[in-house]
């Protein structure tokens, strides 16, 4: 039997305060891609993606993950998400570790908590994202770009099969988007699927394996760019 594509959207359609904001995406992810979803602010390129993880609902249209809409899908540890931002909640402070951890939780359950695999799982991904020493402090009293890859470090612990990342990039210095390029290079090589919101692709650019152009909620075009995953 074939495996299910990671994502496939057909019709998509989605309305935010009255306003369609996607309008009719047809989109498929398959394994192995690095899609780079790419356009002008307010294209409607957060919202695909949430649109894509069930977040948002569609007004018209499926969606599936891995073979089942969003409502049915049951197996969340093969997705990773990166949101644009951490999310402020509850008015507990979060130390980095917790919050990387928490990316285990789709993996354990009353029968099985954190085990040692969890903690080295959690060990791994906060020296991936260069936080292993900063993993006692407040995640919310790091800078954004600090932050980011916190959420970054959270994905990669889950060890999911497909990463979505919302501008992964954004507020991150040369070294660490470089540093971001390579985990994510090797995720690729070991058979990972890639979404990413990206206004510049930067370092992430030569593993890049499909592009799509959204503009006013629609994509405009899609491309194959010809040389994946060979940096010059
Ligand atoms: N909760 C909401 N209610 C109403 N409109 C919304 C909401 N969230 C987003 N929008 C609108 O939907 C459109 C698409 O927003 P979206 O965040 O998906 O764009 P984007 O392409 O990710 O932009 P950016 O590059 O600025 O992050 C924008 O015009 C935005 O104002």
């Amino acid at each position: 039997m074939t495996e299910a594509l990671p994502f496939a959207m057909t019709g998509g359609r989605v309305r935010l305060d009255g306003r369609e904001v996607l309008r009719g995406i047809d989109l498929t992810v398959r394994t192995g891609d690095v899609l780079a979803v790419l356009g002008p602010n307010g294209a409607g390129k957060s919202t695909l993606i949430r649109a894509l993880l069930g977040l948002l609902p569609l007004s018209e249209g499926r969606t599936e993950i891995y073979g089942r809409p969003p409502a049915r899908f049951k197996d969340w540890k093969r997705v990773g998400y990166v949101p644009q931002r951490l999310p402020m909640g509850g008015g507990v402070p979060s130390t980095v570790r917790e919050v990387v951890a928490s990316g285990r939780v789709a993996r354990q359950s009353r029968w099985r908590p954190s085990s040692a695999a969890d903690r080295a799982a959690v060990d791994r991904a906060l020296t991936a994202v260069g936080l292993a020493d900063r993993q006692r402090e407040s995640a919310h009293l790091l800078s954004g770009g600090q932050q980011q890859r916190v959420l970054i470090a959270r994905a990669l612990a889950g060890e999911p099969d497909v990463f979505v990342l919302d501008e992964p990039t954004a507020g991150v210095d040369a070294a660490n988007q470089e540093a971001l390029a390579d985990t994510l290079g090797t995720l690729v090589a070991g058979g990972r699927t890639v979404v990413l919101v990206a206004h510049e692709l930067g370092p992430m650019e030569p593993l890049v394996t499909r592009t799509v152009h959204l503009d006013h909620g629609r994509i405009l075009r899609e491309e194959s760019p010809l040389t994946p995953r060979s940096a010059a």
